[in-house]
């Protein structure tokens, strides 16, 4: 029974790539994996489209937030925003950013006023996205900045992917690999490790989570042979937190911390930069982990991958991520938050 139930909010991300696919293919599992209802925000003509490229048989109707829930089971409900553009499968272009952001702030906005649970959102494609003058490097700082222009409270989005096997956090996100040295302060790692040990707590249940900090440098520095940061920014900034009662430690050789006896010893392992979070949790779990945004007003979900636009329309995207970052998002809002 899903009438009166409160769905979550999927936006339609680049409409040339894979969202449309994983969305159809969500749908029709929603029964065996226990879906809750999701209201789909983009242009209902680009599915109908693509279900028939794919030959899938899923009936889509255009509706609104209140009415979702009581019509998921039987059609894919739709929030109708138009392209006004001839989109195609694995054809990225420009003309689409215009559709695939103004999903993204429908989302956020049913969100802020209540009338869905949560945001989930499909991949965008940052590069279309730039050439058409969006002003962020992707969805997480977007959100944010969302959030704050709607509430007018400022808030710091944290970046978190978690999988059956690791959740990792990057400090530092989406900069180039040469800003990461400037860009990393103690006051950056203490603001992200407080974020996230509080809404472990609130959103996954975690009382007292154990945060594995990992270094910048090779061997954490060596002592300060390979590099300075390890002692001078992250080891104050874990002694800081520790004084303030969070479970923080290393800083950690980074190299060492993801094989299975290491990752027994933490919650989460707190990283420098985008790759060295993303590289292991995307190896070890590329199918089923979920990129999840903390510090947010709302709670938000994505698959962990990209647009693959190399797969739009052939019927080889698998679903799987995205009915974990579903799933995900309909846990998380009916979490009862735990205080350390
Ligand atoms: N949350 C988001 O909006 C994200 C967006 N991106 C964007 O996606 C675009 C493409 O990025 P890539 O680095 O190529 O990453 P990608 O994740 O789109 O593709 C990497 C590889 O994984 C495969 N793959 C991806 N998703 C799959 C699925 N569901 N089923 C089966 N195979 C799958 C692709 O075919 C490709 O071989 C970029 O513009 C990037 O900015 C990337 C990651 C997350
Ligand atoms: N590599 C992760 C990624 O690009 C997702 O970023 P976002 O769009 O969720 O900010």
């Amino acid at each position: 029974m899903t009438d009166g139930v409160l769905p979550l909010a999927l936006s339609q991300g680049d409409p040339a790539g894979i969202g449309p696919d994983i969305a159809l293919q969500a749908w029709l599992r929603r029964g065996e994996s226990g879906l809750p209802p999701f209201l789909y925000i983009g242009d209902p003509a680009v599915l109908r489209v693509r279900a028939r490229q794919l030959d899938l048989d899923v009936p889509i109707i255009e509706t609104d937030a209140p009415n979702a829930g009581a019509l998921f089971g039987d059609a894919l409900p739709v929030h109708s925003i138009p392209t006004g553009v001839d989109v195609l499968a694995g054809k990225p272009h420009v003309s689409n950013a215009r559709g695939t952001i103004a999903a993204i702030e429908t989302a956020v906005s049913l969100c802020l006023s209540g009338q869905v649970r949560a945001v989930v959102t499909n991949p965008i494609a940052k590069s279309v996205l730039y050439e058409a003058g969006f002003g962020f490097p992707g969805h997480t700082e977007f959100l944010a900045d969302l959030a704050t222009r709607t509430t007018g409270t400022p808030c710091m989005p944290v970046m978190m992917l978690v999988g059956p096997k690791l959740k990792a956090v990057p400090v530092t996100i989406h900069i180039p690999i040469k800003d990461v040295p400037t860009a990393l302060t103690e006051t950056l790692i203490v603001d992200t490790c407080r974020i996230v040990a509080r809404d472990l707590g609130a959103r996954f249940g975690l009382a007292s989570p154990r945060l594995a900090v990992a270094g910048l440098n090779p061997h954490a520095g060596e002592g300060g042979a390979i590099g300075h940061e390890d002692d001078d920014i992250i080891h104050p900034a874990i002694r800081l937190l520790r004084d303030e009662g969070v479970d923080a430690f290393g800083p950690l050789p980074a190299d060492t911390m993801f094989h299975d006896d290491a990752r027994g010893r933490y919650d989460v392992a707190i990283c420098m930069y985008h790759d060295q979070a993303l590289i292991p949790a995307k190896a070890l779990g590329f199918d089923d982990s979920v990129n999840v945004t903390l510090g947010l007003p709302f709670i938000r979900t994505s698959p962990d991958h990209g647009t693959a636009f190399g797969l739009a329309g052939t019927g080889h995207a698998r679903e799987t991520s995205l009915v974990a970052a579903l799933q995900m998002a309909d846990r998380m809002s009916q979490a009862k938050g735990v205080t350390g």
